[in-house]
């Protein structure tokens, strides 16, 4: 079937359909917080209409910043992290070859700043002395300190290779409109920008040139992705009924679940191909609902790999989590199983059988599985991996996951926790202005 399905089957022992169903009032309610943008941070609803939103004449910049950069580059990086990062790799990783970097044509895409290893930063450079490359630097507030320190690293050796000149026009920023760091930097050196609208949070901001004009440089069709995200959006607003809506159905199932002590969603792939889809999640509904002391935890597994090593606790351990299984119906290739006339493995039995249908037998089987374990497990699912799916889902899971912040009375769209570790590494590595905090830390650590 050529939708979006949210299926509760395998999840209705554990919280039953009259629980499910108990939410809609309140979750219409959200629905109506969203769409008058009267709930709590109602600042950051930008990403609602966003893909109704976006112009012809926005697509066609973003379009041709990625045919310039693809043209003279061999290696475009692209530095963030968080919303910054994971919604432009999601995608790429989603839609792309598995074994496009042996691929010799085609511009590549590398991420920076999404860590401070220095192993993986000194590698990079090295890589980078022998590719012609370009780079496309990326953070809303600008001060974020890993993207940071990624991009002077990356900066100062893009000068010493082409000049000054021919690096400014190599680097793009993508930041606020007028605050913060990057945005004084890139005006400073005279860097094209893009913006990442005020009301749109990082988390969801995969719709703006964030994750547009990497996906786009990777050399995949926005525009396909913004229908897709469009259609998702008619789909799973306010006037969709409770019932029909797939974002109000996934909602209010997770809630339920967690009102019956399942704390813990693990979001299940079949398919490498997704593995940052759920990393993209982890961080939108982690982001999102984790507040207050109140919140499901956003795990993730890849299987049929992860079986092999969290399936035994998935299985046998403590019974405070679901599952969410993520699959896509159709693969994009072809591959059966050959027969083998000595069958020393005993596979003959599904000689001729396609991978992806040993691949779904392995799905139904192990729901059936974790079932009898006492795992719930919700069942969402794509026709296709392709730019239109991919852009309807990521849309679909961003309305889910503002439906169910209003769902626990949190704001979905702050995070004020994160700022907890950034001032003790601040004060450790002695910023001015934290030196008390810093003399404080080195004693609780005995440092
Ligand atoms: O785009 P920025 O401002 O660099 O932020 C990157 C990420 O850091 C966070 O602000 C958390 O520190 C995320 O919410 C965000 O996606």
């Amino acid at each position: 079937m050529s939708k979006l399905e949210v299926k509760l089957n395998n999840m209705l022992q554990f919280a039953s359909e009259q629980e499910v169903m108990s939410y809609r009032e309140k979750i219409n309610l959200c629905q109506k917080q969203i769409e008058e943008k009267s709930g709590k941070g109602n600042d950051f609803l930008g990403w609602v209409n966003l893909p109704a939103e976006i112009t012809e004449e926005q697509l066609k910049s973003v379009e041709k910043v990625a045919a310039e950069l693809r043209g003279k580059s061999e290696i475009v990086v692209v530095v963030g992290i968080g919303g910054s990062y994971l919604g432009a790799k999601a995608v790429i990783e989603a839609l792309g070859n598995s074994f496009s970097m042996l691929n010799d044509n085609g511009t590549k895409v590398l991420f920076a700043g999404n860590s401070i290893c220095e192993d993986y930063h000194a590698e990079l450079l090295k890589v980078l002395d022998k590719h012609s490359y370009s780079i496309v630097v990326i953070s809303k507030s600008g001060t974020t300190t890993e993207p940071a320190i990624a991009f002077r690293l990356l900066k100062q050796h893009l000068e010493s290779k082409v000049g000054k000149s021919e690096a400014a026009s190599r680097i793009v920023a993508i930041t606020d409109q007028s605050k913060g760091a990057l945005r004084k930097l890139a005006d400073t050196e005279g860097y094209r920008t893009f913006i990442i609208p005020d009301d749109v949070g990082g988390r969801y901001s995969v719709l703006t040139p964030v994750g547009l004009l990497p996906i786009a440089i990777a050399g995949f069709d926005i525009r396909k992705m913004v229908e897709g995200a469009r259609k998702a959006m008619s789909d799973t607003a306010a006037n969709v009924p409770f019932e029909q809506n797939p974002a109000c159905q996934y909602a209010a199932a997770r809630n339920a679940l967690y009102a019956k002590g399942k704390k813990v969603e693990i979001m299940v792939n079949y398919t490498p191909k997704l593995h940052y889809v759920t990393e993209w999640w982890k961080q939108l509904y982690g982001e999102s609902e984790g507040k207050e002391n109140k919140g499901i935890f956003p795990a993730g597994v890849d299987f049929t790999t992860d079986l092999h090593s969290m399936g035994q606790y998935i299985q046998e351990g403590e019974r405070f989590i679901f599952e969410t299984v993520l699959s896509v119906s159709n693969s994009s290739n072809k591959l059966t199983i050959p027969e083998d006339p000595d069958n020393l493995d005993q596979l003959n039995y599904i000689a001729g059988k396609r991978l992806s249908e040993v691949n779904h037998m392995a799905k139904l089987g192990t729901i059936v599985a974790h079932n009898d374990g006492g795992v719930p497990n919700i069942q969402i699912s794509i026709p296709e991996l392709s730019e239109y799916w991919i852009g309807y889902l990521l849309y679909f899971f961003e309305r889910a996951c503002a439906i169910s912040g209003y769902t626990i009375d949190v704001n979905p769209f702050d995070q004020p926790g994160v700022e907890a570790y950034k001032k003790n590494m601040f004060a450790l590595l002695g910023k001015p202005g934290f030196e008390e905090q810093g003399a404080e830390l080195r004693k609780r650590l005995g440092i």
